[in-house]
């Protein structure tokens, strides 16, 4: 029994994962009723203007987190790298289903892959995640902001306004549109952002009949990864727009290998370290704090300055 409100943006993305979700989890409790609660986000209402520099990624989840405090809702599905490294006090994530493909993709005119785009190529993206590590591959290439939502971006490459465009797989897959993808960037050249591919599934900490719903729904390598990839972003307090990668995979033993990169957003500085340990959050610290070492916490600073101005 039990009746849930679930929490969810509204763009076609975030409904398609939640009616996903929302799918499994009957799976688990087959008399249960769901309700679906459609919130539009600071985010969404302001996608015309640069998500940098008005306050990054919290504007998603902010007013979809307040609907679970309020009891509007009992839990929200987002894209975990949507999620800043922090949770308010008062809220967990109950459930991290098992990731699907992490990896960013190149969609381009008539199927080229990176090194196929001709010199001086003009590719979308407004991550500087992604322009930071394009570039550091080709140089030669020029980065110009696309913002929207996956439908919108891709009618931008239709209409001509680019020679390619970068996205996350996981997005692609999920909406079934992965036949446009012309290539799918290694991990060595496009490491992703810190949870792509992941869900989170947010409730009230206290909330008990939610948390042993959710918990069916928990994959424990997956979490163990993304935590890695977390703790790996909190010690570089990357919040906001930065240009911060990780990826960790869970080998025999619940070994975990984190990669970290943090690299300015032209390109010409990449930090990058590779680690192995046990535990997610010594981990995630550790591989940060070995960037650090190597001067990455000067790109992070004035990547922060230019979003000031
Ligand atoms: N930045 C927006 C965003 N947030 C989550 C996804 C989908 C992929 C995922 O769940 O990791 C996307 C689209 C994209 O980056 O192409």
């Amino acid at each position: 029994m039990g009746k849930w409100k679930v929490g969810t943006r509204r763009s076609k993305l975030a409904l398609t994962q939640t009616k996903w979700v929302v799918d499994k989890l009957k799976g688990f409790a087959p008399e249960a009723d769901f309700e679906l609660h459609e919130i539009v986000t600071k985010g969404d209402r302001i996608l015309d203007v640069t998500l940098s520099k008005v306050g990054g990624k919290g504007l998603f989840v902010k007013e979809i987190e307040q609907s679970l405090f309020d009891k509007e809702t009992d839990f929200a599905v987002h894209s975990l790298k949507d999620m800043p490294a922090e949770l308010p006090e008062g809220l967990v994530i109950g459930a991290i289903p098992k990731r699907v493909d992490p990896r960013d993709v190149l969609l381009s005119k008539d199927g080229k892959t990176l090194d196929e785009l001709p010199q001086g190529a003009l590719v979308g993206t407004s991550s500087l995640r992604r322009s930071s590590q394009i570039l550091a591959h080709r140089p030669d290439i020029q980065i110009e902001s696309l913002r929207g939502n996956i439908d919108t971006r891709m009618r931008k490459l239709e209409e001509g306004n680019f020679d390619a465009i970068i996205l996350a797989a996981a997005g692609l897959e999920r909406v079934n549109f992965e036949g446009n993808i012309s290539q799918f960037l290694p991990v060595e050249i496009s490491l992703p952002a810190v949870g792509q591919g992941a869900l989170a599934i947010e409730c009230r900490a206290d909330d008990e009949e939610t948390l042993a719903l959710l918990k069916q729904f928990d994959d424990a390598p997956t979490r163990l990864a993304v935590t890695a990839e977390r703790s790996f972003l909190h010690k570089l307090q990357g919040g906001c727009q930065v240009p911060i990668g990780a990826y960790a995979t869970v080998g025999e033993n619940n070994e975990i290998t984190l990669t970290g990169m943090v690299g300015s957003p032209d390109g010409k500085q990449m930090f990058k370290n590779t680690a192995t340990g046990q535990d997610p959050l010594t981990l995630g610290i550790q591989v940060a704090e070995a960037l650090l070492a190597q001067g990455a916490g000067d790109v992070l600073a004035q990547v922060l300055r230019e979003n000031e101005q």
